[in-house]
């Protein structure tokens, strides 16, 4: 990796009313990377992407793409990043087609070679049955790909993408991260937010987390996973719902997530084999039990839970 610094947060405070949106956020990027920004809803992710393409004007700070201040409105800006805002709206009168096509001409493909780039990516996305669609009336998803189409149309030197896999079904989840891996370059700076961390986990080389607006985290997935400590996940599944693992999991102040009978956690390793032995001596009631190294997410929710332990005992819903 490049010590280069590309894009940099310089004390970057955004404000509505009594909001922090973003407070004092100091962070720089250098090329070579797909960075993961993460953080619960409302930790201000998406208006750091916005800060950062110029749609919103920070209360304080100043933002620098390639050592030039951003300011809104200004032009040069689009045709560094490539943007994939949160909730497409521009080009909704345009087809999909139509619509791939203007965001590489805009960013200065010629004709042919935008027109290939077009086929291409209704192929690649399976787009090419509602080409002729106009972008305002497709499905979320549907939207949602030509919307990635769109930014992928010209790639960039830098690319800020806001919650790309969305509204997307497994299979085309899949597809979005592929591309997305096939874009990462020494000279290219891919941005990217993510509620999915299980699946973006497999492109990230670093993740910076945000919280309340401030930046909580920034290293590389390897290093969250060692700072979330010796930790392990567990996945039971029950037989008989008269074991009461909600109350055992809620005395230790644990997430979960159940599907029916199974619930999966994450919880220090001493914690979670603690209560492994309690429930298997009871073993008429399990039908059976998975231990697994946490992943990024599992992680993740670690660490959230000590930086937010008000929040700590909860049942999580699968997204
Ligand atoms: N235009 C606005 N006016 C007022 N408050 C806003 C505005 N935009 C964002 N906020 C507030 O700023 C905070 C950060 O919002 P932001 O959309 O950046 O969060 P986020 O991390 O992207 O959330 P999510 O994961 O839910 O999309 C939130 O409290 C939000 O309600």
């Amino acid at each position: 990796m490049s010590d280069t610094v590309w894009v940099s947060f310089e004390q970057v405070t955004k404000r509505y009313g009594s909001t922090w949106a973003n407070r004092d956020i100091n962070v720089s990027f250098a090329p070579g990377q797909i960075v993961g920004i993460l953080g619960p809803n409302g930790a201000g992710k998406t208006t750091l992407l916005r800060q950062l393409v110029g749609l919103t004007r920070p209360t304080s700070g100043t933002i620098r793409v390639f050592d030039r201040p951003v300011r809104p409105g200004q032009r040069w800006v689009k045709n560094l990043i490539a943007y994939l805002p949160q909730h497409p709206l521009a080009l909704g009168d345009l087809t999909v087609e139509e619509a791939i096509l203007t965001s590489a001409r805009l960013r200065g493909r010629l004709l042919a070679d935008a027109q290939q780039q077009t086929r291409t990516l209704l192929e690649d996305l399976d787009l090419t049955s509602i080409r002729t669609r106009l972008v305002g009336s497709l499905s979320g998803g549907e939207h949602r790909l030509a919307g990635i189409a769109s930014a992928l149309a010209a790639p960039t030197p830098v690319m800020a993408l806001d919650e790309p896999t969305n509204e997307l079904d497994p299979l085309m989840r899949r597809r979005v991260w592929d591309l997305i891996q096939a874009l990462k370059s020494p000279d290219r700076l891919i941005l990217l937010v993510s509620h999915n961390i299980l699946e973006a986990e497999r492109v990230l080389d670093r993740v910076v987390i945000l919280h309340q607006g401030t930046v909580h985290y920034d290293g590389s997935p390897a290093a969250l996973r060692q700072d979330a400590g010796d930790v392990l996940t567990v996945t039971i599944t029950l037989n008989d719902p008269a074991l009461d693992v909600v109350r055992d999991l809620a005395d230790h102040h644990l997430v979960w997530e159940r599907q029916n009978q199974t619930y999966t956690f994450t919880a220090p390793r001493p914690v979670a084999l603690h209560l492994l032995a309690h429930w298997l001596k009871q073993s008429g009631h399990i039908a059976s039990v998975t231990v697994n190294e946490p992943t990024l997410e599992d992680a993740y929710l670690v660490l959230r839970q000590k930086w937010a332990p008000e929040s700590s005992s909860e049942e999580r819903t699968r997204s």
